[in-house]
């Protein structure tokens, strides 16, 4: 059996008073890819973030090969380097060029071999077509570059595990298709374990090997990807499918 990468246990997350995640139980395992999926407000985002120790939460355990998540203690900055996160918002520093913003995590936090690095960006940059913008501004990028470049940002601190939060939601309809590929390489890596948070419900069922179903804040399913796009559990996913138009 796949090594567990992942395991959640009892999450419950608030935000001040509001209660926001409701005992969450989740298992994942080495190169498993999930999608999570759920209307908007349901959580999704903020769950991902526990994941990644971007949240605090107040109950439960966060288990990530072994390791416990915990945002407050010493060592979650170490653990969370093994997991690469890319949002909706790029998040990409201004004042760097592309290959700088790149580096910065290998060289400064990982003390990765500086042109070791280098050759390493420059590569990953050439497998999204982008070789050609190591030395431009993010303000000089289209969306889609911007994308493509935050994806490569969090491939070059070699990450276990990938997360990926409605990544497309920002781009324009004819850059959406690029982003997706590159992504659905990426699920295809042996190894390469992910969720992927997404609306582009054709593209979670061309990954997906799960589904993980969000309402409210609970997880009202978790379904093999065939499955819950052919005939989901519940009702309520029905409803969320049925809502998606495609
Ligand atoms: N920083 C915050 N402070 C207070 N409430 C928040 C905060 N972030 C999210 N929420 C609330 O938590 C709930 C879950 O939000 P979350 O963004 O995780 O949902 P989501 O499923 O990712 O939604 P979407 O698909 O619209 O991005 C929502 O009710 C939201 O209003």
């Amino acid at each position: 059996m796949a090594d567990k990468v992942l395991e959640v246990e009892h999450l419950e997350k608030y935000y001040q008073k509001k209660h926001v995640l409701f005992d969450i139980n989740l298992s994942i395992q080495q190169g498993e890819v999930v999608t999570l999926l759920g209307p908007s407000g349901s959580g999704k985002s903020t769950l991902i973030r526990c994941l990644n120790g971007l949240e605090e939460y107040q109950k439960g355990t966060i288990i990530f090969e072994g390791k416990k998540i915990v945002p407050t203690e010493k060592n979650w900055q170490q653990i969370r380097q093994k997991i690469g996160m890319v949002f909706q918002s790029y998040d990409l520093f201004p004042n760097l060029t592309v290959i700088d913003n790149i580096l910065l995590g290998p060289i400064k936090v990982q003390k990765q071999d500086k042109s070791a690095a280098r050759v390493e960006a420059k590569k990953l940059l050439k497998s999204v077509d982008l070789e050609d913008y190591a030395d431009v501004y993010p303000r000089e990028l289209s969306g889609g570059q911007k994308q493509r470049v935050a994806i490569v940002r969090a491939l070059a601190l070699h990450p276990d595990f990938m997360l990926f939060d409605e990544v497309t939601a920002s781009l324009d309809p004819e850059m959406v298709r690029g982003i997706l590929n590159i992504i659905k390489g990426l699920a295809n890596m042996d190894n390469m374990t992910m969720i992927v948070v997404t609306h582009e419900m054709n593209f979670a069922q061309e990954i997906a090997d799960r589904v993980v179903f969000l309402e409210n804040g609970h997880i009202l399913e978790q379904t093999p990807a065939k499955q819950f796009f052919s005939k989901p559990k519940t009702d309520r996913a029905q409803a969320f499918l049925d809502s998606m138009d495609f």
